[in-house]
């Protein structure tokens, strides 16, 4: 279990995260989401030790105990691609093996390769890769050391169907073994269809989504995640305050016509 403890983090005199807690359990999908700007990948960053916090701890709680050096512990695919456009996908491997002091696995990584569709691209530059194979390669790296914790920016950004499709399908088989996934999303179907657990940033704080008091009431459908979502976050409030303010730049704009 991935355990964040009274996390804050400031660029500046900009309060980016302020005093988040929760927990990513095995076994579990948890999806983060949250309007652009909300802290998400600080957050992520911060989680996996790339970027770190102002205050407040991050642990992964192993059967040996709680443990702060957890690196090897977790997998993470940010949401920028690999920039290594001049190494094939297999010289990215390699590089990745040798960064984790780790001896490559090729049955396992033709395995996974395949799985992906990425069979017959290995060898060729990453520069001349699609979006989505990009995406793949990343996913594969980032699974190479057998993280029991798998964080994943943005995963579904920019994949074609089939790819969304075959993602979705792993990452559940990779919970279902017992491993922890975390992903942040915009998406607030794939948060629902595929997590379980739901973590909400606005403004740097973690909003409460519990369903609406209607909800619990017999024979009214449970509150979707998006009307939880938009209500929590007061994203449908602004929205009727853009659309008010959309209608009357138009109305000005046709008053203003010759
Ligand atoms: N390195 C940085 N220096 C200064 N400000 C930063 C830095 N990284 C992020 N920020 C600011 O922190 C805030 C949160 O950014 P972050 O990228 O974490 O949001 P996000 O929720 O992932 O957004 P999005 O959904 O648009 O990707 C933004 O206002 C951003 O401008």
């Amino acid at each position: 279990m991935l355990i964040a403890h009274h996390l804050t983090k400031s660029f500046g005199a900009q309060t980016v995260l302020r005093d988040v807690s929760f927990e990513v359990h095995p076994g579990r999908m948890t999806a983060l989401l949250g309007p652009n700007g909300a802290g998400k990948s600080t957050l992520l960053h911060i989680v996996t030790g790339l970027l770190r916090q102002d205050s407040g701890v991050v642990l992964v709680e192993t059967q040996g105990g709680l443990v702060a050096d957890f690196r090897d512990l977790i997998g993470f695919c940010p949401d920028d691609l690999p920039q290594a456009e001049l190494l094939t996908g297999d010289e990215l491997l390699d590089l990745t093996a040798g960064i984790r002091h780790r001896r490559r696995a090729p049955e396992a990584e033709r395995a996974l390769v395949e799985a992906l569709h990425l069979d017959g691209a290995m060898d060729r530059l990453i520069g001349t890769y699609s979006h989505g194979m990009k995406r793949k390669l990343q996913l594969v790296t980032a699974l190479l050391h057998s993280p029991r914790i798998l964080i994943l920016d943005e995963p579904f950004r920019g994949l074609d169907p089939e790819s969304s499709a075959i993602l979705k399908a792993l990452l559940a088989v990779y919970a279902e073994r017992g491993n922890a996934v975390l992903i942040s999303t915009h998406d607030l179907l794939v948060a629902e269809q595929l997590c379980t657990e739901v973590l909400v940033l606005r403004d740097g704080e973690l909003l409460d989504l519990s369903p609406g008091q209607e909800s619990t009431a017999v024979g009214v459908p449970p509150e979707t995640l998006e009307a939880r979502f938009l209500r929590a976050t007061g994203i449908d409030a602004d929205a009727a305050r853009a659309r008010d303010r959309f209608f009357e730049g138009l109305d000005l704009l046709r008053d203003a016509r010759p």
